[in-house]
Formats: C-alpha cells, sequence, structure tokens
C-alpha cells in the first residue's frame, strides 16, 4: 500500500513542545499522521500509535491507548522523533465493530472473544502505509516505543534496533484489558 496523496508540512505546536506535522492519504482513503521533531538522527524513536478515538480523544479508561499516546509526544519530543498515528480504528475493525465489541465486553467477553464473536481476528491491523512513511522519511533503523512484539514482527523491512516499553498504571476499569492483551496477545507487560 503506497499513499496515493500527501499533504505539505505544517508546524503543529503542543503542550509538550512543537512538532511538524504530515498527513499522508492511503489507496482506501485512510489519512495518517507523521508528528515529527526537526532534525530526525539516523535511528530515531518511533511510536506506531494505533487510532482509538475512545482512548485518545474522550479520556476512555477502558484501555491504555490516551495515556500511551501522550507519553509517546511527551518523551519523543524531548528526545527527538515521530509519532506515526495509524488510522486503523479498533485494531482495524472500524469504530462501529468496536462499540459492538465493547457491547460484549459489558456482557462478559474479554477484548479478543468479542471480536471472534464478531467475525474477526483479534487484530486485524496491517502496517503497509506505516513502511511507506518510515521510507518516505528515509527512516530504515529505529527504536520502537511499543509493548507489542507482533509490531515488530509485522515491520519487516525496517531494522528495530531497540524496544523501548511504553507502560501506564492500570486503573480498575482496564484491568482485564491490560491482563488479555499479555496473557493472549503476548504484550510485555
Ligand atoms: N477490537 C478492539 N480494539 C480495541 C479494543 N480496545 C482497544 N482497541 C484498539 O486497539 C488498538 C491499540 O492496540 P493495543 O493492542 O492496545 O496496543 P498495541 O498498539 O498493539 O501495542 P502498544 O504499541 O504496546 O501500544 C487501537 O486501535 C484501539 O482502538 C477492544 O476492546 N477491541
Ligand atoms: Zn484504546
Amino acid at each position: 500500500m503506497k499513499a496515493v496523496e500527501q499533504s505539505q508540512t505544517a508546524i503543529l505546536p503542543t503542550k509538550y513542545g512543537t512538532f511538524n506535522i504530515q498527513a499522508f492519504k492511503d489507496d482506501l482513503g485512510k489519512e495518517h499522521l507523521a508528528i515529527f521533531t526537526d532534525n530526525l538522527p539516523e535511528a530515531p524513536i518511533v511510536r506506531v500509535h494505533s487510532e482509538c478515538l475512545t482512548g485518545d480523544a474522550l479520556g476512555s479508561l477502558k484501555c491504555d491507548c490516551g495515556e500511551q499516546l501522550h507519553a509517546a509526544m511527551e518523551l519523543i519530543a524531548k528526545e527527538g522523533g515521530m509519532i506515526i498515528y495509524h488510522r486503523q480504528e479498533g485494531r482495524n475493525i472500524g469504530l462501529l465493530n468496536k462499540v459492538n465489541a465493547y457491547a460484549l465486553q459489558d456482557k462478559g467477553f474479554d477484548t479478543v472473544a468479542a471480536n471472534h464473536q464478531l467475525g474477526f481476528q483479534a487484530d486485524e491491523r496491517t502496517y503497509e502505509i506505516v513502511e511507506f512513511i518510515l521510507e518516505h522519511f528515509g527512516i530504515k533503523k529505529l527504536r520502537l516505543l511499543t509493548n507489542n512484539p507482533k509490531k515488530i514482527e509485522s515491520l519487516k523491512n525496517i531494522e528495530i534496533i531497540e524496544r523501548i516499553p511504553l507502560q501506564i498504571a492500570s486503573n480498575p476499569h482496564n484491568e482485564g484489558y491490560l491482563q488479555t492483551k499479555k496473557e493472549q496477545m503476548g504484550h510485555l507487560l
């Protein structure tokens, strides 16, 4: 998958520091973002952040996404690097299906079982557009900010020289979610 369209680069001041921002539209019409600091080193810190509207924008406590995003922005503003905001909501089942999965979780299903019940795999994400964006910036090696070893495996054409953990303290609403990630999805938590 290649970006079919890309924006100019603009300046994005944030409460964590000033970034540059560039948008990339993929061939499905999804618009992704690269948010990055000036003067990227040869092996920058990179966070591939999967869209989670409920966590990122609404402060949902059902997951750790919002806090992970803000912790990543804070670290990258200080150390330099890039956040790729990957618009594959709900591990790529989309927002509507994710809310249906949440409704099943209200009935006792865990995150994996809820996806299966809806006819999806636990994780439907793909990373071609992420690789395209990294290639666009000439990034061949990087230090990945993640707890998910599958994300490292999925970035096949990129050399990941280090994994930097991105752990957030749990709360009573996301304990089960984090437990499922650790036990069923192989997350290093
Ligand atoms: N289908 C589904 N997706 C969810 C659920 N909770 C969060 N997500 C999505 O999961 C994605 C984040 O994936 P996670 O498994 O939390 O973490 P990760 O990105 O694989 O790993 P890290 O790099 O360590 O954060 C986002 O796209 C969220 O919208 C859920 O209950 N069901
Ligand atoms: Zn989330």
